[in-house]
């Protein structure tokens, strides 16, 4: 029988997680949200036929598995009123908040016997092609890794990392990036209008250009460095563009990019735990 999941906080990672799930056949009976917006529940119950409540510890105390998803900002004043629920059902607890460490979940929890495994997914769940860091401190049982494991990577690939610090950089590179890709989507859309397209022939254009790479780089036994060297002729157009990226700064901008998003959930750490 599928595990009884509890998303506390139903926005837009846990529902692309939940509605991956449920488009890959985990049924909806077994998975409940909660969240104080009910206009979004009523949303979601229509959608994907999940359950729904307000009533976090009430949905914690049924679960095997509770899924902290609301922003690491509120996770303080969401898990403090859990902690006699989670006696009750004593589930696997997965937190997928930015930053925030097993230590100060285990605190806030108020149990740090509890079991805890901290991911790092990202939106491209919804259509199971999500890319998620996972960590599971020593002593964690095999079952429960395996069970988040599982989980996860029913939308998408999964990654475990030996330190829980390493969980910053797959934000910096996985967590956060599916907006950089969007970010170059927009911009290539932009650039085709302004050489004449129009928007959505260069959408399309875009979009499926950057689904064919990441699709060949992928499936290649080349690396992302051969196959950029096998679109450039020597003198032809291709080369004249990653010049002109190059000469723009492009990797040290993708490198200050990813270092601010790595610091950011650095110093997030910092602030919740000091909170
Ligand atoms: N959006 C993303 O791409 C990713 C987000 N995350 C993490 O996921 C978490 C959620 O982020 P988003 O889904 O983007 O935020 P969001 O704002 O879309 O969703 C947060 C949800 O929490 C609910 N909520 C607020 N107060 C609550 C309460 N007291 N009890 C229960 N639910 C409550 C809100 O109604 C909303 O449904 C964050 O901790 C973030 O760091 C992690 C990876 C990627
Ligand atoms: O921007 C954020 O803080 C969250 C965490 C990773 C993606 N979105």
């Amino acid at each position: 029988m599928a595990s009884q999941l509890t998303f506390i906080g139903a926005g837009n990672m846990a529902s692309a997680i939940f509605g991956g799930l449920i488009d890959n056949g985990y049924p909806a009976e077994a998975i409940t949200a909660t969240s104080p917006d009910e206009a979004m529940l009523e949303q979601h119950r229509a959608r994907y036929g999940i359950q729904t409540t307000t009533d976090n510890a009430a949905a914690v105390s049924e679960a095997d598995v509770v899924i902290l998803a609301v922003k690491p900002q509120i996770m303080r004043e969401v898990c403090e009123p859990l902690q006699d629920a989670l006696q009750i059902s004593r589930p696997l607890v997965i937190s997928i908040a930015a930053g925030l460490t097993i230590d100060t979940l285990g605190q806030w929890l108020g149990d740090d016997s509890l079991p805890i495994i901290r991911c790092m997914p990202n939106t491209p769940a919804l259509v199971g092609q999500g890319a998620t860091g996972l960590y599971a401190p020593p002593g964690l049982s095999e079952a429960h890794r395996a069970l988040a494991g599982d989980l996860l990577s029913a939308v998408g690939i999964i990654e475990w990392v030996e330190e829980e610090s390493l969980l910053s950089a797959v934000t910096a590179i996985a967590g956060s990036a599916p907006a950089y890709f969007f970010y170059m989507l927009e911009a290539m859309e932009n650039a085709g209008v302004a050489r004449g397209l129009s928007r959505d022939i260069a959408r399309r254009l875009a979009v499926q250009t950057a689904l064919g790479a990441a699709h060949m780089a992928k499936e290649s036994e080349h690396d992302p460095k051969t196959l950029k060297q096998q679109v450039m002729s020597p003198k032809g157009t291709t080369e004249r563009a990653i010049a002109s990226f190059e000469q723009a700064g492009f990797e040290k901008m993708v490198d200050d990019a990813t270092l601010a998003c790595f610091e950011r959930a650095e110093s997030l750490a910092r602030e919740l735990r000091d909170q």
